[in-house]
């Protein structure tokens, strides 16, 4: 998807949410164990319920891989049920992968050719020659992961070497990569209080902010710190929204959660751009 296509949507919706499709057969509702593909089964209502308030889905890999051949199907199958119903929205492939050259083409082509995915979140820890195979699609997004919303974030991401934190690095020397306007970067909703000083590096870059909802991240701190003109954010919530409700009406209720979070950021974009 062209990034102009992305903020047309994300305008037009007031909305610069990502529903995380991290579908987890221990927690789905039971009634739906009963269909030969629960997995699917319960992606295609959270997105018929959701997408008015969302502009991306964004299916964690592992969530699938964990059921082998059954759970890649009902990826692709999703997939497939995004792109044909709902091809205005953003996908992304959340599978923090990144290995040497020839080895990340492949994930490049599964992730983008295959599945055609708009983007994939990756770790930016094997350097140039693995994250630039992911900039050769056009209107592809690779995301890197810069700073993450977990505790361990600080074990690596926030230690100085010559002067400069590593997630401050990772920023700095990836916008030399080739093609770097197709680069996204992961920043956790967790360490919204670095957000400004990351804009100083990255001041237009879209950022993937996940960690609202279950690990209690604020979307006010995010909009406060990380907005841009383009709005410049996605920010991810999974498990807050897909199950808020484990009985038969699930999908009412993750819709409900939704658009509590799609007016939250509405008043935040109202605040910054008005009408
Ligand atoms: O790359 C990610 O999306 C990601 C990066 C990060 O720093 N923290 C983080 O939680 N995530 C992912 O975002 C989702 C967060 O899920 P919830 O905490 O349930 O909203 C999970 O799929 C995580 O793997």
């Amino acid at each position: 998807m062209k990034i102009e296509h992305l903020i047309a949507q994300i305008k037009s919706k007031n909305s610069f949410l990502c529903v995380g499709l991290d579908t987890d057969l221990d927690k789905i509702p039971e009634h739906l164990l009963k269909e030969e593909d629960p997995i699917f089964e319960f992606n295609k209502a959270i997105i018929d319920a959701t997408h008015s308030y969302c502009v991306a889905y964004k299916p964690n890999i592992a969530f699938y891989e964990a059921y082998g051949i059954a759970g890649w199907r009902s990826l692709e199958k999703t997939m497939d049920y995004l792109n044909e119903k709902h091809p205005d929205m953003y996908t992304i492939a959340d599978a923090k992968r990144g290995d040497i050259g020839n080895t990340s083409t492949r994930y490049a082509k599964a992730f983008f050719d295959t599945m055609n995915f708009d983007a994939v979140t990756i770790a930016p820890y094997m350097g140039r020659d693995s994250v630039e195979p992911f900039l050769t699609f056009e209107d592809k997004h690779a995301i890197l992961l810069a700073l993450t919303s977990n505790q361990g974030a600080f074990d690596f991401q926030t230690r100085t070497t010559e002067g400069l934190e590593l997630y401050k690095q990772v920023l700095k020397t990836s916008r030399d990569y080739e093609n770097s306007e197709r680069l996204m970067y992961v920043v956790g909703a967790t360490k919204a209080i670095y957000l400004k000083e990351i804009r100083e590096i990255i001041p237009e870059s879209f950022l993937l902010v996940p960690g609202v909802g279950a690990q209690g991240g604020s979307l006010q701190e995010v909009c406060k710190y990380g907005i841009t003109k383009d709005v410049g954010l996605l920010v991810n919530s999974s498990r807050g929204i897909l199950y808020a409700s484990q009985a038969k009406d699930f999908a009412n209720k993750a819709a409900q959660q939704a658009k509590t979070i799609q007016n939250e950021m509405e008043m935040e974009l109202h605040k910054r751009f008005g009408d």
